[in-house]
């Protein structure tokens, strides 16, 4: 019997379905198998630097959440204990209180911590791991942007999500001729909108990795318009922009403490008001925001999350901290969580942008 261990756990970053998931998965095998005890820290980071954040998380606990959404333990992506933001009278002040993170883990008595995340909570959890920490992580986000591995759960249910979103836009779009823009997350990488602008029979796809230029988009409008299709559905990612353009922003990194990454979104007002110029046809804008992230996890979701939670189990038993769980062609492995801060973005030149371009797609290169 292995030895039976007193494990943290703790949520990271934008939340993402199939959260519960893994900790079900977690919670149930390290319990059955290895008889681990598991404390639960609320709040990603923010758990282990404010008081009363931490409880018991027994299989009970975890009954029941399989389907749900979100996590039962809380998140934020504005817990970086490396600049964590604390309020001084009337403004907010940064301090790194990543040692008071390692005392609050010894007083807590674990002997480690799993974080699920991202790329932010993965490379604070490798941060913390260089300063002592026993930490392994999950990778996670609707994004799939993190290297290491194949894919992140999370973005299969996105993935459903707007394609269902972009299917419905379609009827609406071609009962009134409309130029329809979508809207879509993944921050600077494009996969989201790049996977289900094709599985929902986007016309135009624009990607943060292929800056746009409004003409191309328009001869791709009027190509249209002239075989009597007078409607076009645009997918655009938050983080495209056009060609000599910027980012579209809503709040700059250092305008929320604690939170050390920009926040976007606006990229579709941006490009309808550029192409607001060149065409005729009405131009509706969608912005789908956080219902991309909300709800109940798909299956492939569940299947992932669960092999995570339960795979990370290895990790521990086989002593490879610093390490995170990943899939790579097919099983779960172990991979340096050094890793996790190197981000992964659409190959311009790939299959799937090549297919998609030959198939009459524009990318409004
Ligand atoms: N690439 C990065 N490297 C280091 N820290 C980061 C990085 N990205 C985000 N962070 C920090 O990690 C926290 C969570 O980041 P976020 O991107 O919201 O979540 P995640 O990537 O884990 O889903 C933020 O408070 C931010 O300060
Ligand atoms: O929930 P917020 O703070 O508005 O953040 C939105 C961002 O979070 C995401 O939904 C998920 O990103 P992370 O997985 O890195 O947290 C991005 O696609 C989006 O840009
Ligand atoms: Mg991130």
């Amino acid at each position: 019997m292995p030895r039976s261990l007193r494990l943290g756990v703790l949520t990271g970053g934008g939340d993402c379905p199939g959260l519960n998931a893994l900790i079900r998965g977690l919670v149930k095998r390290g319990t059955h198998e290895f008889g681990h005890e598991f404390v639960g820290i609320e709040n990603g980071y923010m758990g282990l630097v404010e008081a009363d954040l931490t409880r018991p998380l027994t299989e009970e606990d975890t009954r029941g959440i399989l389907p749900k959404g979100g996590t039962i333990l809380g998140t934020s992506n504005r817990a970086n204990p490396f600049i964590y933001a604390f309020r001084e009278g009337n403004r907010w002040v940064e301090r790194d209180v990543s040692d008071a993170v390692l005392r609050r883990c010894e007083e807590l008595k674990l002997d480690g911590l799993v974080a699920v995340g991202g790329d932010g909570t993965l490379s604070i959890a490798h941060r913390l791991s260089e300063k002592g920490l026993k930490v392994v992580g999950c990778p996670k986000t609707i994004d799939n942007d993190l290297c290491g591995t194949d894919q992140t759960f999370g973005f299969d249910t996105a993935r459903l999500i707007v394609t269902e979103a972009l299917d419905r836009l379609h009827s609406t779009a071609e009962s009134h001729d409309r130029v329809m823009l979508v809207e879509i997350m993944g921050r600077h990488a494009g996969f989201l909108t790049l996977e289900s602008g094709l599985a929902g029979g986007a016309d135009v796809i624009l990607l943060p990795e292929i800056p746009y230029r409004v003409e191309s988009i328009v001869e791709k409008l009027r190509a249209r318009a002239t075989r009597r299709r007078s409607f076009s559905i645009i997918a655009i990612s938050e983080g495209a922009f056009p060609v000599g353009g910027t980012l579209a922003v809503l709040d700059r990194a250092e305008d929320v403490p604690g939170r050390g990454v920009v926040r976007l979104g606006g990229s579709g007002k941006v490009c309808a008001d550029l192409l607001a110029q060149h065409i005729e046809a009405e131009i509706r804008v969608n912005v789908l925001g956080h219902l991309q992230r909300g709800g109940s996890p798909s299956a492939a979701d569940r299947v992932l999350a669960t092999r995570y939670g339960c795979g990370v189990l290895d990790l521990v038993r086989d002593g490879k901290w610093d390490h995170m769980v990943a899939l790579r062609a097919g099983e779960i492995v172990a991979v340096p969580l050094s890793e996790s801060r190197k981000e992964r973005r659409v190959d311009p030149s790939g299959d799937l942008v090549r297919f998609a371009k030959s198939m009459g797609i524009s990318f409004g290169d």
